[in-house]
């Protein structure tokens, strides 16, 4: 099957995007998994498809449906990087003339806005911290005495055995644990990451995010992304590290996370029902087309 592609990046994360809005390709996870591959196929963080609305959410004002597909061929909740390539995707193929649009993710409903200064930025919607929405299985643990409710720094344990690792834990539609670290340059990133992401206490897997604060405004941030392995940004990380870092006190409400990508800035007023706003780049690499094996 030949299928058409493009291919973007956000601050180097990056993404074949499928217009799927005439109809949909039914790809199965190993023709993904090809997409995805560095030597075999394209090469891609994630697969982003775009699809018409469901009648019913096209009746409530959503545009589009927002599919996503990590290079190991499952489907995920949600992406934020990809989001804002999303929205200047629909754009220049014309498929709006919206600036500001509203799309359908399996995680809820993101607003993404092409900004005037050629960013994008997206309402990402509410995070959430407690155990069972990341989901994070907290059985035998308690939280530390400093912390109240689900604030606590969690200690994973089989992890490291020299040190308890303490992260806290934050779902943006996908689960994230994040943990402080001095140097994200020296960080264990490559050893602990694929350690977190598979630990036991992640039913859905996890997003591992290695967050340096630098300032109250300022962070540098690495994530070894689930079912990725680590990647040059990572949007939804970037939110979960920076909300994680608010409720513990340790930043401001707008946040600039230096990733190895670049920069993206995060905005949260740290309320239960104030949404995170991720703001930054959305490229187009090149359009391309590619013969697609029939995998099953
Ligand atoms: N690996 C993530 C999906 C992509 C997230 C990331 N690329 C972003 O920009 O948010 C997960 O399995 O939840």
């Amino acid at each position: 099957m030949q299928i058409r592609f493009t291919k973007m990046q956000g601050a180097g994360n990056d993404f074949i995007v499928l217009d799927e809005t005439q109809g949909r390709l039914g790809l199965s996870p190993a023709q993904y998994r090809f997409l995805a591959d560095r030597h075999f196929g394209v090469g891609a963080d994630q697969i982003l498809s775009v699809r018409a609305p469901a009648p019913q959410a096209a009746a409530e004002g959503i545009d589009f449906e927002y599919v996503i597909h990590n290079a190991d061929g499952g489907e995920v909740e949600q992406c934020g990087n990809g989001a804002r390539c999303f929205a200047r995707f629909v754009r220049d193929q014309g498929l709006t003339t919206k600036d500001s649009i509203r799309v359908q993710t399996r995680a809820g409903v993101i607003a993404p806005r092409l900004t005037a200064d050629g960013r994008v930025t997206v309402d990402m919607g509410l995070p959430r911290f407690a155990p069972e929405q990341v989901p994070f299985d907290a059985s035998g643990l308690t939280p530390t005495p400093q912390h109240q409710g689900e604030k606590w720094p969690l200690t994973l344990d089989g992890i490291a055995p020299e040190a308890h690792v303490s992260i806290a834990i934050a779902s943006m539609g996908n689960p994230h644990a994040v943990l402080l670290v001095d140097d994200v340059d020296t960080a264990p990133v490559a050893a602990w990451g694929p350690l977190i992401e598979h630990h036991a206490r992640f039913p859905a897997r996890v997003n591992a995010g290695f967050l340096q604060i630098v300032d109250r405004a300022q962070v540098r941030l690495r994530v070894y992304e689930r079912g990725a392995g680590e990647t040059l940004a990572c949007g939804t990380g970037a939110c979960a590290a920076v909300v994680s870092g608010i409720r513990l006190g340790l930043l401001d409400g707008l946040v600039d996370v230096h990733t190895r990508g670049g920069r993206l800035s995060i905005a949260w007023a740290g309320g239960a029902s104030d949404p995170v706003f991720l703001t930054g780049p959305a490229t187009t690499v090149f359009e391309g087309q590619i013969e697609l094996p029939d995998l099953l």
